[in-house]
């Protein structure tokens, strides 16, 4: 499987989730630049955490317009699984590749801490390998990370189980204890808390891991004759 790790200007995780899927999984990964824009020969798609374009205007709003999403906004509409990850889900949000939008945290400052999750939904190809409603422990570290959507949104993202996990304590105000919602189509997942940073149990928590195992998992089953 070959994963595509997008960096913008000011992306600062895609190194730790190339570690997840590289080193931790031993999977193919390329770092592609935002103006290198090839990812026709992907079959994933992470768009890391960080602070692109400085956060200017607001999280991922700059970044959203890179030439790039033209064809991330493609590779989703022909099912290609799509990882946004905190700066990651701002920018799939300001793209409207996944309903919503994020505001500042509640209490206004920025938030850096493990939280524990509430894993919604492990139907969808990111969350196979989790227990339906387990509970796991993944870091956190954003100022905007307050999920907020109207009322029909929100009805929405619970009628079609688009609501993947949720806070135990929510920690920014978001909606509904939202922390992390797939798209209509389940192949594009946004979520705050870093489960790239969550590979290995030196790092305080494995618990991400299977996340991306998850999704090579769905990748095998799907690709790979007799997996
Ligand atoms: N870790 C991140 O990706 C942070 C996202 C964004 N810069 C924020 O502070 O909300």
């Amino acid at each position: 499987m070959k994963f595509a790790v997008v960096v913008f200007p000011g992306s600062n995780c895609d190194r730790d989730m190339y570690y997840a899927v590289k080193d931790a999984l031993g999977e193919e990964a390329d770092f592609v630049w935002y103006q290198d824009a090839n990812l026709a020969n992907y079959d994933a798609i992470l768009l890391p955490g960080g602070f692109s374009y400085g956060d200017y205007l607001r999280s991922g709003a700059i970044a959203s317009t890179s030439h790039i999403m033209d064809q991330i906004k493609t590779e989703a509409s022909n099912g290609t699984p799509i990882l946004g990850v905190c700066n990651g889900f701002q920018v799939l949000l300001e793209a409207q590749l996944l309903p919503g939008a994020m505001l500042r945290n509640e209490r206004l400052k920025f938030m850096c801490h493990q939280e524990g999750l509430i894993v919604q939904n492990n139907q969808t190809l990111f969350t196979s390998e989790y227990a339906a409603l387990e509970t796991i422990t993944l870091p956190i570290a954003h100022g905007e990370g307050n999920y907020f959507c109207d009322d029909t949104t929100y009805q929405q993202l619970q009628s079609n189980n688009q609501i993947v996990f949720t806070y135990e304590n929510n920690p920014n105000g978001s909606i509904g204890d939202i922390a992390g919602i797939v798209n209509k189509d389940g192949n594009v997942l946004g979520m705050m808390p870093h489960p790239e940073r969550a590979s290995d149990a030196i790092l305080g928590s494995d618990d991400g891991i299977k996340l991306f195992q998850s999704i090579v998992n769905n990748w095998r089953e799907t690709y790979v004759a007799g997996a």
